[in-house]
């Protein structure tokens, strides 16, 4: 066990939040996962199971369930698991944490109206804590099948980063350590739009060229904005950039892919997110993160096209064929 860290606290008891149990439940005293529903809360510590998320996947006896946030309190790690749009609250409403108490967040999004990155709104509201991030291709699911993953651990205090590095070690599971908390978390949030745009390039059937061009020019427009929005290029080139749009442009688990996939076949947005039924960060932050390049006077004609599809009612097809008729360049710019 960790000598840092003896047990966790997890906001979420949604599939993140559940594959983290699973993923750190082995390597600590206790686990504690912090949601909103009751029912929920019950059925996993009743009969070890999430009767909403991951639904197969039976839980160690050492994690349990709450809905009382103050039960973080008692931990040396709370980790935020839930969605973007409720760090803020989640975090507004834990104050009076200890100042010891390491914060680690894992949601992938900005916000949206300040721009802010998770682990800047963690230091709004608890500026004397230690603040780390997650993130690289994790796909849920999978982390809780016990399937081998990788991620990187962000954090500017080095003895820290090595201690989230050590818990997040297992056999199927490794991670590395970085500094660049902004390219780390700008990766995984601008990857959500693109998810959706290779999503509605397969549902409208535009073939694996076409989808193989739109991921490898999403890169160059990733790593272009992210940059500008404070991050290092390489980063772009590591798990949390190339290695979150692989799996998330291609899989079969990301919800946001599920969700252009449905736009591609001509569902509404309405439509494609209500049957989802899980939060896809990129719907949200296709707007956050549009907002974001229109601010930093970045060109990013992909997130355009996704903003235009889904907010301006342009039709998918059509802004995917956009794409393809505008200005020729060369292709290192
Ligand atoms: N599912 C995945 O494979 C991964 C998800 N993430 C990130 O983790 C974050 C959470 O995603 P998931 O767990 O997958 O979503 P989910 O849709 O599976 O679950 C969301 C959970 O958050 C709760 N929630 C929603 N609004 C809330 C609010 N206002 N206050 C408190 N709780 C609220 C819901 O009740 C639910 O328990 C997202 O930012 C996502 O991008 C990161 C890596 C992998
Ligand atoms: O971030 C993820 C995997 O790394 C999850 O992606 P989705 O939110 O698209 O399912």
């Amino acid at each position: 066990m960790p000598d840092a860290f003896p047990s966790a606290a997890i906001l979420g008891t949604g599939s993140f939040g559940t594959a983290l149990a699973v993923l750190l439940a082995p390597k600590l005293s206790e686990v504690v996962m912090i949601g909103r529903d009751a029912a929920v809360a019950e059925s996993i510590n009743t009969h070890r199971r999430n009767p909403r998320y991951l639904t197969e996947i039976v839980l160690p006896e050492n994690v349990r369930a709450s809905t009382t946030l103050a039960d973080a309190k008692g931990h040396s790690l709370v980790l935020f698991g839930v969605p973007t749009a409720a760090t803020r609250q989640c975090a507004n409403d834990l104050a009076g944490l200890p100042r010891e108490t390491v914060l680690l967040s894992c949601a992938k999004g900005i916000e949206r109206n300040t721009g802010e990155r998770m682990s800047e709104i963690l230091h709004d509201v608890f500026p004397d804590n230690p603040i780390a991030v997650v993130s690289g291709p994790n796909h849920a699911e999978e982390i809780a099948a016990n399937l081998a993953t990788c991620a990187v651990i962000g954090a500017t205090d080095k003895a820290l980063a090595c201690d989230l590095q050590e818990l997040f070690t297992a056999p199927h599971f490794r991670s590395y350590t970085s500094d660049d908390l902004a390219g780390i978390e700008l990766g995984g949030a601008i990857k959500n739009v693109y998810a959706i745009a290779a999503g509605i390039a397969a549902g409208l059937g535009l073939g694996d060229n076409a989808i193989a061009a739109l991921v490898t020019r999403a890169l160059a427009e990733m790593t272009r904005l992210g940059v500008a929005l404070g991050g290092r290029a390489e980063t772009f080139a590591g798990l949390s950039g190339v290695g979150d749009l692989i799996a998330t442009c291609f899989s079969q688990h990301s919800r946001n892919h599920r969700v252009g996939l449905a736009l591609g076949h001509g569902k509404s947005l309405e439509e494609a997110t209500t049957s989802l039924g899980m939060v896809a960060e990129g719907v949200p932050n296709t707007l956050s993160i549009h907002d974001a390049a229109s601010k930093a006077g970045v060109r990013t004609p992909i997130i355009d096209a996704v903003y235009s599809i889904l907010y301006q009612g342009k039709p998918a097809a059509h802004a995917m064929y956009e794409l393809l008729s505008r200005d020729p360049r060369p292709e290192n710019t």
